[in-house]
């Protein structure tokens, strides 16, 4: 193992997530949807946050705009973990960073959020693939995880 490469990201790190991954993407908007509710049972008030929930009369579970939300953060930390042991780096696109940490600024997204989240995102891929869940595989998505918030958090100032 090289630690000077890919912040120490291993090709086996990045296996581990995107194995757990391809097996959870059928059921991505149902995981999607267990996951925000994880979230919400944990910090209630983090769904003040959400503008199209804030305004809308329908059921929390039956809000079409949730899954989206909760499908990019799969998806991103997956792609952050394939970039993080190729680049040593997640490399969202520049402007697509930008956007995010003004959009989660402009939000009131606090560190509290991210974490709860982390944490969130862990129990339910225990749950969603458990015959392959281990502590290495709870420690590379916990890690590509956090360097993709890392790089969001430094963006996160209004917007020019
Ligand atoms: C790795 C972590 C996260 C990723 C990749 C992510 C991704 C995204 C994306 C792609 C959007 C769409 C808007 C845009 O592109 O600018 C968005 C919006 C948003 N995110 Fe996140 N997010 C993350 C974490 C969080 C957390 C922890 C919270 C709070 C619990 C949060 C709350 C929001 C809110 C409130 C919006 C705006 C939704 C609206 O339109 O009302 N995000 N996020």
């Amino acid at each position: 193992m090289d630690a000077s490469k890919g912040k120490g990201f291993t090709e086996d790190q990045e296996a581990l997530v995107v194995k757990s991954w391809s097996a959870m993407k059928k059921n991505s908007g149902e995981l999607g949807l267990k996951f925000f509710l994880k979230i919400f049972e944990i910090a209630p008030s983090a769904q003040k946050l959400f503008s199209f929930l804030r305004d809308s009369k329908v059921p929390l579970e039956e809000n079409p705009k949730l899954k989206p939300h909760a499908i990019s953060v799969f998806v991103m930390t997956c792609e952050s973990a394939v970039q993080l042991r190729k680049a040593g780096k997640v490399t969202v696109r520049e402007s697509n960073l930008k956007r995010l940490g003004a959009t989660h600024f402009k939000y009131g997204v606090v560190d509290e959020h991210f974490e709860v989240t982390k944490f969130a995102l862990l129990e339910t891929i225990k749950e969603a693939v458990p015959e392959m869940w281990s502590p290495a595989m709870k420690s590379a998505w916990g890690e590509a995880y956090d360097q993709l918030v890392a790089a969001i958090k430094a963006e996160m100032k209004p917007s020019a």
